[in-house]
């Protein structure tokens, strides 16, 4: 059987003992040794990492074998290595923050069946390849999720349709909901942390957390490289600022964003000078969904949904389009930067309230609206008073009126007219109507049937907005 060792940068990592074919053999065997390096292969006398899954800036991730389970349970050991030359104290520092964070990592794997369960966690200490010095690494074992991450997805079968996207998005948000309860940001949402069972069933991966506290100790030192994916942090999380719920709708925006379009150099979406992402013109999605994505993507974090529960909720509201001048406010441009010192080392969630979003909607105002009917009912006596001088029969008066009234009812309704103009248009009508009744009303008659007009237009709307008010509290 081949045993990876898990040292970086070992000559010859992949070592072959013959005697580890045999599974029983494999069950009571001492502990194996890296012919190149010497480092222990066995993790924690029970782990033996088969094949390299991946490297990354703060370690690497191994398939192996639990070999204390009946069926030498598959799982994915991750190696954290704080980077730097640690002191003794910030050494005990870096573990004791990773055992924490473990801690926590546990609670949430167990808690939900969306993010892979922790089976273990250690650190291990060996003599380093520099003479005299030593080397700590970390070790987190976790479930193994037999799949593919919507990376590899996305080169294998291309664009991701929008209905596809949006099960997607209905998915993880749930899960970023019950992560956020937790008082947890995963930090580092992409599709490459994304992964779908061979079941179907799709999982969280990868919390930033724990690549976090490796780092935290040595930002006492000054070392600070920050946890984020360039093109999918927001601007607090690149300038090494508190990190947020809305910090991870963000990278949930732009991973979508990278499955619809297909465009793997994400950035490429994203125009600096503007400080926007100007994506609509790659691809075409429904409104409703464009400008949920859009106010994902904003830069100012507080104007962002504040939860994924706001997120879903507006993925499944009616759907209603939001001006995107109002979503796309200017921002100060920012610039991709390492983080700055983190001396804050356990995930945070702003706790003080954000600001709100402002309302979209203009708010109505009853007064408004009675106003305008009185208006309408003034203006429309006078016009069927002076109509009934020149026109031959009632009924054509009544009609002609009708419609002059329904235009300016719509004018009204445009916001053509409105303020002043609904005073200054009954003086001119009134005008207009005592010049052709030449006495045959006096002003005082004429002035008391408008007024009666409009105090009935008045009562009529007041009923049909009671009746209105009434039915939707009933339906
Ligand atoms: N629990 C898991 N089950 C199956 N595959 C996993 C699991 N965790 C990670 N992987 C896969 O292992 C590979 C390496 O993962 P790792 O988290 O080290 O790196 P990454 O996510 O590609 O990069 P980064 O560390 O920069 O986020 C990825 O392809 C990932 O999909």
């Amino acid at each position: 059987m081949e045993i990876y060792c898990t040292r970086p940068r070992c000559p010859r990592p992949q070592n072959y003992f013959s005697d580890l074919d045999d599974h029983g053999t494999m069950r009571t065997v001492q502990q194996k040794y890296c012919t190149a390096c010497g480092m222990p292969l066995m993790l924690d006398g029970r782990y033996l990492p088969t094949k390299l899954l991946g490297r990354g800036g703060f370690g690497a991730a191994f398939l192996a074998r639990d070999r204390r389970t009946p069926g030498m349970r598959q799982c994915v050991v991750k190696q954290f290595q704080p980077a730097g030359d640690l002191s003794p104290t910030q050494l005990q520092l870096a573990q004791d923050l990773f055992e924490r964070e473990a801690v926590v990592l546990e609670q949430i794997g167990r808690q939900h069946e969306q993010i892979p369960d922790l089976y273990a966690f250690f650190p291990v200490i060996i003599p380093s390849l520099r003479a005299g010095e030593e080397d700590q690494f970390f070790y987190l074992v976790q479930e193994y999720i037999d799949g593919q991450n919507l990376e590899e997805e996305l080169a294998q079968k291309g664009k991701y349709s929008e209905q596809e996207v949006l099960e997607i998005l209905q998915e993880i948000l749930k899960v970023l909901k019950f992560v956020h309860e937790k008082g947890i940001i995963h930090r580092d949402i992409k599709p490459s942390n994304i992964m779908r069972h061979r079941n179907g069933k799709l999982f969280l991966l990868d919390f930033g957390a724990v690549k976090q506290v490796t780092n935290a100790a040595t930002s006492v030192s000054g070392v600070s490289t920050g946890i984020y994916s360039l093109g999918f942090a927001p601007p607090e999380q690149m300038s090494g600022g508190q990190v947020f719920p809305s910090t991870d709708l963000y990278a949930l925006a732009v991973t979508t964003l990278m499955l619809l379009t297909g465009e793997t150099e994400i950035t490429q979406l994203f125009d600096a000078y503007s400080n926007q992402w100007k994506w609509r013109g790659h691809v075409s999605v429904s409104p409703h969904l464009a400008d949920i994505l859009d106010k994902m993507l904003i830069s100012a974090a507080s104007q962002r949904y504040q939860s994924a529960q706001e997120v879903l909720n507006a993925l499944n509201a009616p759907q209603k389009h939001i001006p995107s001048t109002y979503i796309n406010p200017p921002q100060p441009s920012v610039t991709p930067q390492p983080q700055s010192q983190q001396t804050q080392t356990q995930p945070q969630v702003q706790k003080q309230s954000l600001s709100q979003t402002p309302p979209v909607k203009q708010q109505f105002s009853l007064v408004k609206l009675l106003v305008r009917a009185g208006f309408s009912g003034f203006e429309g006596a006078l016009i069927t008073i002076g109509l009934s001088t020149i026109l031959p029969s009632p009924i054509v008066t009544l009609v002609a009126a009708c419609v002059i009234l329904s235009g300016l009812i719509f004018a009204q309704w445009k916001r053509w007219i409105g303020g002043s103009d609904l005073l200054i248009f009954p003086a001119i009508t009134l005008g207009i109507v005592l010049f052709l009744l030449r006495g045959n009303l006096t002003v005082g008659e004429i002035v008391i049937l408008s007024v009666a007009a409009a105090l009935m237009a008045i009562a009529v709307t007041a009923l049909f907005r009671l009746i209105y008010k009434l039915l939707s509290l009933l339906l």
